[in-house]
């Protein structure tokens, strides 16, 4: 019986080895037919879509990552240019570096990479670091936050090799981030502590004529590449946001963007029952009434591809958890993910998947090949390779046993070209799903709403710290001067205390203590 049904649910490619088992998502032919005006809208959308509509209303812009890898696709020779133009540019920066042709200031060449940026424009080559840049020609770290600690850990590790021989790429899409100015800023302030001059050591990746553009002229950066405002920064990977570090890394993005050329060949054909992005869109849609009901676990068996859960939640998350849909409708909708991998959250949080709350599906990752060369026996006849795979065929049997819904993708081994074809599947599944459910994927209005909160913080932040005095005050007291909220100014006091700058004497409870220079 689950042999039949798994004979009928798997969808495979075999020119490049993938497969996809939605056996154990139990769709059932009812539900697709009621889906058929949907589904027939959706492939309608994307068609549209790859033909440069306006599908993102609200920031009036065309979504183009799918010209990324087959430029030929993009409607016009203006877009084809804008894709084509900057890939070989790039190409031949990275081979100059690499050469030798483009060295560092001080001489000699370049000998690793610091990335700074954040969410799209760094969780792509965070990935693409992890899952394919082992080894590769230069290591790479990154800045992706504001923390200053983590920032002085990274540059402590740069500085084993040296910030002289460091390349910097500041990558910014709207080249406005406060966390990537300030990762940059960072980032000068230790190249000129070393004697050594910030702009001829960094590139920048960004929109044209952004702040980060103009900084980059004024500051003589080495390069600039561009980005373009109709790819987004979770889809950017296959942009110069991810293929000038990934090129500099020396990995081959010809390969990875053949990947995801070859899901895309796939996943655009319009026999739904063939097309893993859209049999991917409705198990998501059926598991989670199409209202996101059930959270999406990654669960990747592979340790190289630990950071695709990570990956997947910006790309779906960001896409999908819309408050509005198309018609202006309160919809608030989404699917919420998380993962790590497989079998290691064996031993953490898979307890709960099989006995907890069912509040999810699973979608597993496997990696058919388990290592390069030879490998020992653990037990007779057995391998490392065989345990991991007996892990996830026995944890996705108990799962189903419990009635824990999953999905199963199967790639041969992690390269570019397969990392390319995991990636095309997830972009299109997003944009087939945001179809179904009738919704932008492609903006973030609600990623707004923190920031300002943030600026607002940060103005009152510096009240506060012009009416600190030698007399100890209590938050209400300095919020009453300032007719701010006493919790916000408490938070204000309590940062400044905790950072030196201000005194702290500590009350029964938060509205006792008291803060004085
Ligand atoms: O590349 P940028 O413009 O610095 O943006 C970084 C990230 O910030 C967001 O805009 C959210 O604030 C993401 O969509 C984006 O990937």
């Amino acid at each position: 019986m689950s042999w039949t049904r798994y004979c009928q649910s798997v969808i495979r490619y075999p020119q490049f080895g993938f497969s996809i088992d939605l056996s154990r998502m139990d769709v059932d032919d009812a539900f697709l037919a009621e889906m058929q005006p949907k589904i027939a809208k959706a492939f309608t959308d994307i068609a549209a879509l790859e033909a440069g509509k306006i599908v993102n209303p609200d920031e009036q812009r065309m979504v183009g990552h799918y010209w990324l890898r087959n430029a030929s696709l993009a409607p016009t020779e203006e877009l084809r240019k804008a894709v084509t133009e900057p890939l070989a540019a790039l190409k031949d920066f990275a081979e100059k570096v690499h050469t030798g042709q483009i060295t560092s200031p001080g001489g000699g060449t370049f000998k690793q990479i610091l990335l700074i940026g954040i969410g799209g424009s760094a969780l792509g080559p965070q990935l693409v670091n992890d899952a394919i840049g082992h080894n590769s020609k230069l290591p790479i770290f990154f800045f992706d936050n504001t923390d200053p600690a983590g920032m002085d850990r990274v540059i402590s590790d740069l500085k084993e090799v040296g910030l002289g021989r460091t390349l910097v790429l500041v990558i910014s899409k709207s080249g406005g981030t406060a966390e990537t100015r300030n990762g940059m800023l960072e980032a000068k302030a230790a190249y000129e502590a070393a004697g050594l001059q910030f702009g001829p050591h960094a590139v920048a990746v960004t929109g044209e004529g952004s702040k980060l553009d103009k900084y980059a002229i004024d500051q003589k950066f080495i390069t600039r590449f561009p980005m373009e405002d109709w790819v987004g920064g979770r889809t950017s990977v296959m942009s110069t946001v991810g293929l000038v570090p990934a090129a500099l890394q020396g990995i081959d993005i010809d390969s990875f963007l053949a990947g995801a050329a070859a899901m895309d060949v796939e996943t655009r054909k319009t026999d739904a029952k063939t097309n893993a992005a859209m049999q991917l869109a409705l198990a998501w849609y059926h598991a989670g009434n199409g209202k996101g009901e059930k959270d999406m676990v990654v669960l990747p068996y592979k340790d190289s591809l630990v950071l695709f859960s990570k990956y997947l939640q910006q790309l779906v998350m960001e896409s999908l958890g819309k408050e509005l849909d198309l018609d202006g409708k309160k919809v608030n909708q989404g699917i919420a993910v998380y993962g790590n991998k497989g079998s290691t959250d064996q031993h953490a949080y898979v307890q709960q998947l099989r006995d907890g709350v069912h509040n999810f599906f699973t979608t597993f990752i496997e990696v058919r090949k388990g290592r390069n060369g030879e490998g020992i026996e653990v037990e007779p006849s057995t391998s490392s390779a065989d345990y991991l795979q007996g892990f996830l065929r026995g944890t996705r049997k108990a799962l189903y046993e419990s009635g824990r819904k999953s999905v199963t993708i199967s790639i041969p081994e992690v390269t570019p070209f397969q990392l390319g074809v995991l990636i095309g599947l997830f972009e299109r599944t997003v944009s087939f799903y945001a179809s179904l459910v009738n919704i932008n994927a492609y903006h973030q209005p609600g990623v707004e709403a923190g920031k300002k909160a943030a600026t607002t913080f940060l103005e009152l932040l510096n009240a506060v710290r012009g009416k600190i005095i030698a007399d100890a005050r209590t938050a209400p007291e300095v919020a009453t001067e300032l007719d701010a909220d006493p919790e916000d100014v408490y938070h204000c006091l309590t940062h400044l205390a905790a950072n030196g700058e201000v005194q702290i004497a500590l009350g029964k409870d938060p509205a006792g203590d008291t803060f004085s220079l």
